[in-house]
């Protein structure tokens, strides 16, 4: 039986609930997938480093973060020493979910760098290093053998990446349109339902769909790295963050919600990507009110939607989570589970 041990680096929302669902998923995935999981090491920028090679008590830390202590009370470090953790760690794959730089990715894409260039497999939703390094992380990790998987950068844990990726072949991708951030279309629903938003903000950060900087979903920020990730992952369209047109909901007043319900409309804040008849990809993320038969109207809550348009099966609409804890937390488990997979396939043909 395969044990992976794994690195949790940042153990906010996401990589908490991955820690418990090792424990509570660890049977099932030993017994349906053939390999176990063990948290040798974690880091966070409130609680310091634990780095423990022959496995880390999860219900002990899962206890931590409340109060004012740090790993160093725990035989540990109030340092994060990211590097030397990531880089000199036994773990086989790293778990980045820290916070994301929708600016120039950082330091998460130093950290899935070093992780790589140690021979570390990298799984992560942090929608900065995908985003905004990916075709250098992708190629570094081809160079080193190891794997770098980001599936839950989009719609949580919602398979879209490797769904289009792996089930598209032979069709032609011609663009997409989706509902991508999970806070904003939770905010104008709440918004429609008669709350203010600063208000329904609260609501989304308190759900766990917010980022760290919540202007990051409201401003469309999200989605820009979003549409940025499938535009080039899907339609290799090699774009950068400045060529995806962005606007977000802040300017969506109250007044506009209620004018679009008379008229028949509902505010969405919509991300596209089209390709022109040159080859060239068009992309971008506005604020559109969408008449109420259009298929992403009835898209609420935290849930996104992506609509594919392709050649022979015209639109192929994808529709789940996009935001939330357990969501992405399972989004990383299903990157192991294709990191396994891809192994044994591997040693199966060897
Ligand atoms: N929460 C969600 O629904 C989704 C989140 N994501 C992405 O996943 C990542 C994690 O999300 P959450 O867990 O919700 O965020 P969070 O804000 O709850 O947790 C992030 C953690 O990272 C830690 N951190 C920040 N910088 C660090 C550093 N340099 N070294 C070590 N630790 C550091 C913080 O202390 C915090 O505990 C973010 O990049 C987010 O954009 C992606 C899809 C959905
Ligand atoms: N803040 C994001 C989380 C997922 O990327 C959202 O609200 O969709």
């Amino acid at each position: 039986m395969t044990t992976y041990d794994i690195a949790l680096i940042g153990f906010g929302g996401v990589n908490r609930t991955l820690a418990e669902l090792i424990p509570t998923r660890g049977e099932a995935l030993r017994s349906e997938l053939g390999f176990g999981l063990r948290v040798v090491a974690i880091t966070d920028l409130r609680l310091g480093s634990l780095v423990q090679p022959e496995g880390i008590d999860l219900p002990v830390v899962l206890n931590l973060g409340q109060g004012s202590e740090t790993f160093a009370e725990y035989g540990g470090s109030a340092d994060t020493n990211n590097e030397s953790v990531i880089r000199n760690c036994t773990a086989n794959i790293i778990c980045e979910a820290t916070f994301t730089n929708p600016e120039d990715g950082e330091p998460a894409v130093s950290h899935v760098r070093w992780a790589l260039e140690s021979g570390k497999s990298v799984c992560t939703t942090n929608k900065g290093p995908v985003a905004l390094r990916g075709a250098e992380l992708t190629s570094l990790a081809a160079r080193n053998g190891v794997h770098f998987e980001f599936e839950g950068a989009v719609m949580s844990g919602t398979p879209v990446i490797r769904l289009a990726k792996k089930m598209f072949a032979g069709l032609k991708l011609n663009g997409f349109e989706g509902i991508l951030n999970g806070t904003s279309n939770y905010v104008l629903g709440r918004m429609e339902a008669g709350l203010d938003f600063e208000a329904a903000i609260s609501e989304a950060q308190a759900l766990g769909y917010a980022e760290a900087n919540p202007a990051a979903d409201i401003e469309g920020y999200d989605v820009q790295l979003k549409v940025l990730i499938l535009a080039n992952e899907l339609l290799d369209a090699g774009l950068e963050l400045k060529d995806v047109q962005r606007q977000g909901i802040s300017t969506v007043t109250p007044e506009d919600i209620r004018t679009g319900a008379l008229e028949g409309r509902r505010w969405k804040l919509v991300g596209s990507a089209r390709r022109n008849p040159d080859g060239s990809v068009t992309a971008g993320v506005s604020p559109v009110a969408l008449p109420l038969d259009h298929g992403l109207a009835g898209i609420s809550g935290a849930t996104n939607a992506l609509s594919f348009d392709t050649d022979l099966l015209g639109p192929v609409t994808v529709s789940g989570p996009g935001a939330g804890r357990v969501e992405t937390a399972y989004a990383l488990l299903s990157d192991i589970i294709t990191m396994h997979a891809a192994s044994t396939e591997v040693s199966a043909n060897a």
